[in-house]
């Protein structure tokens, strides 16, 4: 290759940078000092033999975020992680509409799984990225109450409340939150709460201005499994609702679409959902004119 057309490449590539540079800048701005919570799915993690996989492109977009000025709260789920701990401890996994039936030794394996094995190594990768990065629980302080709502789950809560004293206080002294969701009930008892369901419910109490959920399909499907399947880039949560009532929606994406309806009502502007496994998803969300996934809205003339 000519010293000619290498120079020409190298501008090329430089130029290239420019223009991504500048498409983000107004992005960052509009970002800077907003509260985003984000939902990282256990499904974004790929499980190993060893461990619960690990993805260090999530972290660097996190400490990127925070670098700008942006407040950020990870809420993290393991259903996958869980899944494979339990079956090494020969226990019978069991959904329901996406939720897990917990029993004792269930719940010790969520314990195990979401303390001892997700929230930890997520906390490492994001301090390991440069930003300080802090793990906490629902159960910590109290920080998000739970009510057993059916006893036929087990040990399973729904959110009654979320205080957000701590994780404001967290935000205000420049850390990142990341949390587990498990939570406690009126009585003491610690419960297995789907991490969907957790993330609306923060995202609500914090008045984020936005919330994500990083899973394992590009977004949000309109007849899904079939050969008509077709992405929806933009939806209403009237179109949500809609597909509630005709339960269109399946397994986890149940719990993600009600927790989702259920933030917005309570004042998020806006959520997301995106597929966490392809490379710096989140960047390529907040940080670009045309954004990826499915973008959730209240109406379709909100703004974005
Ligand atoms: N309408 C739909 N559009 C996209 N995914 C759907 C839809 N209905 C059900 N799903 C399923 O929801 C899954 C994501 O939920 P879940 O397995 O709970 O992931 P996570 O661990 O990220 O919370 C997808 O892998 C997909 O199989
Ligand atoms: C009650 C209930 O279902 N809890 C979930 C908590 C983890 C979770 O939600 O993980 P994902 O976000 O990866 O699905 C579970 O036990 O799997």
């Amino acid at each position: 290759m000519s010293a000619e057309v290498l120079v020409d490449d190298r501008l090329k590539r430089a130029q290239d940078k420019a223009r991504v540079l500048q498409e983000a800048l107004p992005w960052m701005t509009r970002w800077a000092g907003q509260t985003l919570v984000v939902k990282y799915g256990g499904n974004a993690l790929t499980p190993t033999e060893t461990g619960p996989g690990e993805d260090p492109s999530f972290a660097r977009d996190i400490a990127l975020l925070h670098s700008i000025g942006v407040r950020v709260v990870v809420v993290h789920g393991g259903g996958p992680q869980i899944s494979q701990l339990a079956d090494r401890l020969g226990l019978e996994t069991t959904f329901v509409e996406g939720r897990r039936v917990t029993d004792a030794p269930t719940l010790q394996a969520v314990q195990m799984a979401l303390l001892g094995q997700v929230n930890p190594m997520l906390v490492r990768m994001i301090s390991d990225a440069g930003a300080p990065a802090v793990g906490v629980a629902g159960t910590d302080s109290g920080q998000v109450m739970a009510i057993q709502h059916d006893p036929r789950m087990g040990l399973v809560g729904r959110v009654d409340r979320v205080d957000p004293t701590l994780l404001h206080q967290m935000l205000d002294s420049g850390r990142i939150p990341v949390m587990a969701t498990l939570c406690t009930t009126a009585d003491g008892q610690t419960v297995n709460v789907n991490a969907d369901e957790v993330a609306g419910a923060v995202a609500q109490a914090l008045g984020a201005d936005k919330l994500i959920y990083l899973t394992n399909v590009a977004g949000l499907y309109e007849n899904f499994g079939t050969p008509a399947s077709t992405l929806l880039s933009e939806v209403g949560v009237g179109r949500l609702r809609q597909m509630i009532a005709d339960d269109e929606l399946v397994t986890g994406m149940i719990p993600k679409i009600a927790s989702i309806v259920a933030a917005l009502d309570g004042g998020v502007p806006q959520a997301h959902l995106l597929d966490g496994r392809i490379e710096h998803a989140i960047l390529l969300e907040i940080f670009t004119d045309a954004g990826v996934g499915t973008m959730i809205l209240p109406s379709p003339d909100a703004p974005r």
